[in-house]
């Protein structure tokens, strides 16, 4: 043990006994808690208490959203402060260090220190400390050198301070750190009031981002710093209830029911009407709008009277629909070509063209084989991504255990099997282009996670890795599932679908596209393309697929065809060149499309087998009976309904046995 050491343990020791200190009164405080609540032994040095990676992840998880909106004045006062020595520390309301930024150059230095991420620095275990004892005491507060109460800590300077949610709760506490300072406490009083000014910033940040919906009234003293620095803000409900505010208004707020105790109630801040603490209703929130002076703009604390200047910010307005008569703008042609004149589809491409080139995340949703990937790729393509990767993953595809490594990557040696070389991850293989994460509903919750801090923070952790690296990716996910009943059913995170759904756009299933003939005749001016041969559909196949179900969507109807052109005697296509299923569902009695699709079945040639073999099906029979008394017995009416010659009408009656009344047959019996 060092001398300095020695001598610091005698002070908590004398301290411990009674003796007065010439520290801060806040330190004082500390480090009898310390001793007394905390049972923490003056004599013992204890090394840095870090948290495991996952349990890390999981405090880290816990506070995602105000990470992100957070990262921002992080970084700001990082730069401002690195020069300094200083590294910068975000924690928990617990203590655990959840964002760290710091010189790598000093890696195992701060890592011996506890400046690290993942360093517990709460009271009860660290002993006085910037951190801890900023959350033991809700103040803003620097330990300098022996004001630390673990004697390991002394060559540290700390300074934090508090960052609350909008309900006044305490959120986070922001440090700066440093290994090595001037002696005098006085020198980081500087330090302290940049900590307090970034803690003041993060905590307004997070409560305009929460309620951005709201009305967000500001407050300054003066009306010169009305707009540009308010010191209060406050978020306000349509009713005029306060919502939420930052740390600075609650103190405000809780002085003004000092002055008229009979207001203290016990009922919380966030709830009561705004004009409990301020001579203003939510009606008069217009007038605070900022086209007018500042000057003009004074609002009176209700009960002290204190004058305050106010900047009154209105919630977004929705969005006005396009004029009907504006002209369509014209399409990107990947998007163009998803559709021929169906108006479900039409509207996708509209909306998806104008998200191109945004960065918000898209969710498709559709059946299964509607073309979810295929207008992804559209989208990427349209996009001025459309030179770097398009990545598709399907979550659904890969192994739970397989899948956190695959998606994010890892280092050489990360875990047992991991190749030696490591993986870089399909995430960072996205880079700059688009990924594609299909199924994404099959996801599991863990990983689901992991995602939501990729999309908040735009970084990725590979296994085994312990500082992020930025990713540039947009994100388009899909889904067959109903998203929403899965939040609902605790499956699938509600802040991710919230992040994900920056964008929905949902595909038509295929029986609902008025396209299907221009899909049709795409699909075989392919095949025929290929094989040299000038497809078409005969009427009655043509009839079968009209009547279809489609249940695997276009992916079903690609395959069909590539079935009929393969089987097909020649460049028309019949009835019977179909896959079975199709024709199967055709002769269904209570099929998905009823009487005309057996009668389309009927209109056929003679089917090798079944229908055609000559074994006659009472369905087929009573179906062109049915067809037939509908067209009053017109042989040409019922062969133009089904698109066929009138002797292919004729030749299924002969082969049912069918005889017209007009000629003395039996007709529908
Ligand atoms: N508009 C389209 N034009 C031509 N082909 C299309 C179109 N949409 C989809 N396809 C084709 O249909 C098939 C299925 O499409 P895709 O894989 O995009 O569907 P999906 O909805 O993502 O399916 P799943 O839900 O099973 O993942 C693919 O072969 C695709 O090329």
């Amino acid at each position: 043990m060092k001398r300095e050491q020695a001598a610091h343990i005698d002070e908590l020791v004398r301290a411990a006994g009674g003796h007065a200190t010439h520290r801060d009164a806040i330190i004082e405080a500390s480090w009898r808690r310390c001793v007394n609540e905390h049972n923490l032994d003056p004599v013992v040095l204890r090394d840095p208490c870090i948290v495991t990676h996952a349990r890390l992840r999981e405090h880290q998880e816990a506070m995602d959203e105000f990470l992100h909106t957070a990262r921002f004045g992080v970084e700001t006062l990082y730069r401002e402060v690195a020069g300094l020595g200083y590294v910068l520390l975000l924690t928990d309301a617990k203590g655990i260090t959840v964002d760290f930024i710091g010189d790598p150059t000093f890696d195992s230095n701060l890592m011996r220190a506890g400046l690290y991420l993942g360093a517990d620095w709460n009271e009860p275990h660290a002993g006085t400390c910037a951190v801890g004892t900023c959350i033991a005491t809700g103040e803003a507060l620097v330990v300098h050198q022996s004001d630390h109460f673990d004697a390991t800590h002394i060559p540290l300077t700390c300074t934090a301070a508090p960052v609350f949610d909008p309900s006044g709760a305490l959120a986070a506490v922001l440090d700066i750190s440093a290994l090595h300072s001037p002696q005098p406490k006085e020198s980081q009083y500087l330090a302290l009031q940049f900590v307090k000014s970034f803690a003041h910033k993060i905590e307004t940040a997070h409560l305009l981002n929460r309620f951005r919906r709201e009305w967000i009234v500001k407050l300054a003293p003066s009306p010169e710093f009305a707009d540009v620095d308010p010191a209060y803000v406050l978020a306000v409900d349509g009713a005029g209830r306060i919502l939420g505010f930052n740390n600075r208004t609650r103190q405000l707020m809780m002085r003004e029911l000092d002055c008229r105790p009979a207001l203290l109630d016990g009922r919380p801040l966030a709830g009561r009407l705004l004009s409990e603490f301020f001579d203003l209703q939510v009606d008069d929130l217009p007038r605070l709008i900022p086209s007018r002076p500042a000057s003009q703009r004074m609002v009176r604390l209700a009960i002290s009277g204190t004058p305050l200047f106010a900047q009154a910010q209105q919630p977004p307005a929705r969005i006005a629909a396009p004029s009907p008569v504006a002209p369509a703008p014209a399409l990107p042609k990947p998007l163009e070509a998803l559709t021929r004149g169906d108006g479900a589809m039409l509207d996708v491409a509209a909306r998806a063209a104008k998200l191109v080139n945004t960065q918000m995340s898209l969710l498709i949703c559709g059946e299964t084989g509607t073309g979810k990937e295929h207008l992804a790729k559209a989208i990427h393509a349209a996009s001025g991504r459309a030179g770097k990767p398009f990545v598709p993953v399907n979550c659904a595809a890969l192994p739970e255990t397989l899948i956190e490594g695959e998606l994010f990557g890892y280092e050489p040696g990360a875990f047992t099997g991991a190749a030696a070389k490591g993986k870089r991850g399909l995430v960072m293989e996205a880079d700059g282009g688009t990924l594609f994460l299909d199924e994404i509903g099959d996801m599991p919750l863990t990983l689901q996670t992991r995602l939501l801090r990729v999309l908040a923070e735009r970084e990725v952790t590979p296994i085994g890795r312990t500082r992020p690296v930025p990713v540039n990716i947009r994100v388009i996910a899909a889904t067959h599932r109903d998203l929403i009943a899965e939040v609902k059913a605790g499956r699938f995170r509600e802040d991710l679908y919230f992040r994900l759904s920056g964008g929905v756009l949902t595909l038509p299933a295929l029986r609902q596209r008025a396209d299907l003939d221009w899909l049709v005749a795409r699909f075989l001016a392919e095949r025929g393309g290929v094989l040299r041969v000038p497809f078409e559909l005969s009427g009655e196949a043509r009839a079968m697929l009209h009547a279809y179900a489609w249940p695997g969507n276009i992916r079903e109807l690609a395959n069909a065809l590539d079935y009929a052109c393969a089987v097909a005697g020649d460049a028309v296509i019949a009835w019977d060149d179909l896959p079975d299923r199709i024709r199967d569902a055709a002769a269904a009695p209570h099929g998905p499309s009823g009487a005309v699709h057996e009668v389309a079945a009927l209109a056929g040639p003679a089917a090798p087998g079944g229908m055609g073999s000559g074994a006659i099906s009472a369905d087929e029979r009573g179906a062109l009976l049915a067809l037939l008394a509908a067209q009053h017995w017109n042989v040409s009416a019922v062969a133009r309904a089904l698109g066929v010659d009138r002797t292919t009408i004729h030749r299924r009656m002969r082969r049912l046995h069918i005889t017209s009344p007009r000629h003395g047959g039996e007709g529908m019996n």
